[in-house]
């Protein structure tokens, strides 16, 4: 599955984004008018140097912050017009998994995984038991966090991000903390997320090869610019010196 870049039918839609911090002293612009959309059911890398935005742009997603100038769209709907109680059910809809796991680290990993239904008031024992044979973790349910790998704290966290469904699936660096092996491990996971619930999956990282493994289309910012969208995997044509060029040259653009 590859699909274009086309708004309509995207999970995630960028207008005309701009996000500046500080006064008018001295204003930062971590993102600087950025357009784009993320198709439904796709995996989207996010890649860009230290300071790039990525950070802002995950937050922009999540509800967590809003625009200065423009719109973001999740599902068609504008965050920023959102009263706090509807945002917060849109934000049920969107998972979240970080590089550092973030598991409580007294709570056993099945009680990590119900956590979000809890703070739904919602309790799905059957459920958080699926989640957890999903990320291959049956046998771990009543481990707590310290007795499990990093992959595996990672495969708890994703079990979390799924528990409630998620339209869409944000990924902030999760391979970053573990190693070659591990990492392909939790890609697959990842990839196998897609097909098995159609979750659009977003996948911020600086690394690579994680976006050539698993993402269809990749978009690359560089101090807040959003500078390019490639197709992963696309007939390499070109070489170069930059960090745009570079990015281009491992993708295969
Ligand atoms: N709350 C804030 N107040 C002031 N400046 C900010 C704030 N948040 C981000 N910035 C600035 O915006 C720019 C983009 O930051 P952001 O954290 O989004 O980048 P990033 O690509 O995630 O970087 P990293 O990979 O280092 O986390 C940076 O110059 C940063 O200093």
């Amino acid at each position: 599955m590859h699909p274009s870049n086309t708004i309509g039918q995207s999970a995630v839609e960028f207008r005309e984004v701009t996000r500046t911090f500080g006064d008018s002293a001295h204003t930062v612009t971590a993102l600087d008018n950025v357009d784009f959309a993320i198709p439904r059911g796709s995996i989207f890398g996010v890649l860009g140097e230290s300071g790039a935005g990525k950070s802002t742009l995950l937050r922009l997603m999540n509800g967590l912050d809003h625009p200065t100038n423009g719109q973001v769209l999740v599902n068609g709907t504008d965050l920023a017009s959102l009263a706090r109680k509807q945002l917060n059910q849109m934000r049920h809809q969107i998972g979240v998994v970080f590089q550092s796991f973030n598991l409580v680290g007294n709570l056993t990993v099945e009680q990590n995984v119900a956590m979000p239904l809890r703070l739904q008031k919602r309790k799905d024992t059957a459920k958080v038991a699926a989640m957890l044979e999903f990320v291959g973790l049956g046998h771990r349910t009543k481990h707590y966090p310290a007795q499990l790998s990093g992959g595996e704290k990672q495969r708890v966290a994703i079990a979390r991000s799924l528990v409630t469904d998620p339209l869409l699936l944000l990924c902030d660096e999760p391979t970053s903390a573990l190693d070659t092996h591990t990492t392909g491990e939790i890609l697959e996971l990842l990839r196998t997320t897609r097909e098995r619930f159609g979750t659009t999956i977003v996948l911020v990282t600086h690394e690579l090869d994680a976006v050539k493994a698993i993402c269809d289309q990749a978009a690359i910012f560089e101090v807040g610019r959003l500078r390019d969208i490639v197709a992963v995997n696309a007939v390499q044509t070109d070489k170069g010196e930059t960090y745009l060029d570079h990015v281009r040259t491992v993708l295969g653009q």
